[in-house]
């Protein structure tokens, strides 16, 4: 049972499926967390994330492992918890570029897959490329949306009015488009995917949903 959740940022792709993950008792990997190690791992080697060719060369060197608890997602660089870390605008605002090198992806997508094959019962992934190119195959798929206001608002209460919500929204913008834009599996709806707009529901009501269709494919099965 794989579970393919995509969508832009600020849509409810990580809280989405970590709840999902909890209720059915399956595994959660957060894909965008790995792109976001690999850039942590560029910027503390001094590697120019802007020159493709210096990432491509060392794409291979950073060793990645990522938890797949959902109430307790951890990731590691070189044995080293980046948890925290990848989280910082520095990463943010140069992810983009990393995970457009192909050799990055091509790693990455080595693990993904990795970690999908040794789940148990099961696995929630997600990130931009997961019902299209990581796992065509998928049990179900969505693909979350929100209206750009809400996505950037709920950013930016993340970031607790460290920044204003235009500001976020413009960031939020430069990034879809960054990853919208690339030419090696960039961020899109798989044909199959159910679209979500969670613009005005709850979280929970867009758990809730994504439980159902769930369960109404394992029925069908
Ligand atoms: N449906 C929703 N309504 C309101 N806030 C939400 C909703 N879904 C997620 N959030 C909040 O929005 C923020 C971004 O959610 P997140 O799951 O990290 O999105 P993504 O993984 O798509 O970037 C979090 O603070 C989360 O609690
Ligand atoms: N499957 C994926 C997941 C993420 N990425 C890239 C593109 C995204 O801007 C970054 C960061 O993803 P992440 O899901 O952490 O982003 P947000 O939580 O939405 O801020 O990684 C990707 O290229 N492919």
């Amino acid at each position: 049972m794989i579970v393919a959740i995509d969508g832009p940022s600020g849509t409810g792709k990580s809280s989405t499926s970590r709840a999902v993950a909890a209720k059915l008792g399956l595994s959660y990997l957060d894909t965008g967390a790995q792109y976001r190690a690999v850039t942590w791992w560029m910027l503390r080697n001094g590697v120019d994330v802007n020159d493709p060719l210096a990432v491509a060369d060392c794409a291979g060197k950073p060793v990645i492992v990522s938890g797949t608890d959902p109430a307790a997602p951890a990731i590691s660089v070189d044995g080293e918890d980046v948890t925290g870390p990848i989280r910082t605008q520095e990463v943010t605002a140069a992810v983009s570029a990393v995970s457009a090198v192909p050799e990055v992806r091509t790693r990455m997508v080595e693990v993904q897959r990795a970690a999908a094959a040794a789940a148990g019962a099961g696995i929630v992934v997600e990130g931009r490329d997961i019902g299209t190119t990581v796992f065509p195959r998928a049990t179900v798929k969505i693909f979350l949306t929100a209206s750009a206001e809400a996505r950037a608002a709920r950013r930016s209460g993340e970031l607790g009015g460290t920044q204003s919500v235009a500001v976020t929204q413009a960031a939020l913008a430069k990034r879809d488009a960054a990853d919208s834009g690339r030419t090696t599996s960039p961020l899109a709806k798989a044909d199959d995917a159910i679209e979500v707009d969670t613009t005005d529901l709850t979280l929970e009501q867009v758990v809730e949903r994504v439980v159902n269709l769930v369960e109404e494919k394992r029925t069908a099965l």
